[in-house]
């Protein structure tokens, strides 16, 4: 742990000051793409036009002999593709890998400027955290990078759970945190078979109304990734930081995905990822706040005023701690109608309605 005075010091002579502030620009899904996959790479530049983030993947879902593949296609795709304001992340492979040294080295010296953020897998710790920010401080002071790479860890070992809020805490770098939940079901010996998403087997059942126990007892499933997310939406809000859901592999239920996604949405996360086409419209329907929310919330925060006192507004109760809820919607939806006439148009349409 760096001493609080050390903290925004760069770890290695000439490289970037670490940024005291995590930028917020809009990352509602976090689109992967396996950059060796000639069909999907050629996809990248018209997918760019579509999500927050374009995600070039090495770790898993990219065979062992397409790893240097990957990591090529990837150097090749950035310095040939204009990605206008979406961000440009990659997920490197596990820091036990035989491949995650080359990853670094040759992603940072090469393409470190057109990259935001670097997705670390497996994350166990703060020293995992720490090994990476070292490192990626003397790649950028030799590469000559004058603005930082970010770190983001996936949350998806037990160790990690354990250890989330350090994580979180480790380093200026740290950008966010996803839930990794088909490897975190791994990790803690989970007997599910699936990449995210609910399973029928983890319920609760109505108690028995009579002497047969199988009569009338309605059953309830329940969220199997409640606890791990709202821990990652602490960790990271407290330490200034972004949450977000991971995978949903299921790429043909559409509904459950965007049930999946709605969830982490109401616990606080900002995106999700996108392992299809097809969940790149779910996340941005459901990580940018409804035109009813954004019109009820700028409704409270006018009639609030200076925001202090107590008010009724359709028989509900308003004050500090709720318009500071709204401000969170309106602040958010205010973000990403700026880039979004039709978003915006939205917004104002219902808010016109509802006043
Ligand atoms: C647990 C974890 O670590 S999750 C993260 C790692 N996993 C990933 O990154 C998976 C990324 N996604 C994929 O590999 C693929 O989407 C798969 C394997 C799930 C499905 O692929 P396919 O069977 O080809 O799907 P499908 O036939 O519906 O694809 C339709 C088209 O979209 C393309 N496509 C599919 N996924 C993507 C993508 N993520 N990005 C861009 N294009 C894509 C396909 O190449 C195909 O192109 P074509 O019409 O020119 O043939
Ligand atoms: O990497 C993601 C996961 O769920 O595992
Ligand atoms: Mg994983």
């Amino acid at each position: 742990m760096r001493s609080p005075k050390d903290f925004f010091a760069p770890l290695a002579v000439g490289a970037p000051e670490p940024l005291r502030q995590i930028p917020v620009p809009p990352s509602r899904m976090i689109h992967f793409f396996d950059p060796s996959n000639e069909k999907m790479a050629a996809k990248v530049p018209d997918i760019a036009k579509k999500v927050d983030v374009l995600l070039g993947n090495l770790e898993d879902a990219v065979r062992a002999d397409r790893k240097e593949a990957a990591r090529n296609g990837l150097v090749s795709i950035a310095k040939s593709t204009d990605f206008g304001k979406t961000q440009l992340w990659t997920r490197v492979n596990s820091l036990d890998s035989p491949w995650v040294l080359d990853d670094l080295i040759t992603l940072v010296t090469e393409i470190g400027d057109k990259l935001d953020v670097i997705m670390v897998p497996k994350v166990e710790g703060a020293q995992d955290i720490h090994y990476v920010d070292r490192l990626l401080a003397q790649l950028e002071a030799r590469a000559g990078l004058t603005k930082p790479l970010l770190v983001h860890a996936i949350l998806e070992t037990a160790s990690g759970v354990a250890n989330v809020e350090e994580i979180a805490g480790a380093s200026p770098r740290m950008q966010g945190i996803s839930l990794g939940p088909a490897d975190l079901a791994a990790s803690r010996r989970m007997k599910t078979t699936r990449v995210g998403g609910g399973h029928p087997g983890y319920l609760v059942r109505t108690d028995p109304t009579g002497e047969d126990l199988n009569e009338g007892r309605t059953t309830y499933q329940q969220d199997l990734w409640h606890y791990t997310v709202a821990r990652m939406v602490d960790a990271c809000a407290a330490n200034g930081i972004l949450p977000y859901y991971g995978p949903f592999g299921d790429i043909r239920d559409v509904v459950a995905c965007e049930d999946q996604f709605r969830n982490a949405f109401l616990l606080g996360c900002v995106g999700a990822w996108s392992l299809h086409p097809v969940q790149i419209d779910i996340a941005k329907k459901v990580f940018s706040p409804s035109p009813e929310d954004v019109a009820w919330a700028r409704r409270v925060i006018a009639e609030m005023g200076d925001g202090t006192g107590a008010v009724m507004i359709d028989g509900k109760m308003q004050d500090d701690a709720s318009v500071k809820q709204c401000r969170v919607v309106a602040e958010l939806a205010d973000a990403l109608a700026a880039d979004d006439p039709e978003l915006a148009a939205a917004y104002d349409a219902a808010t016109k309605e509802a006043s």
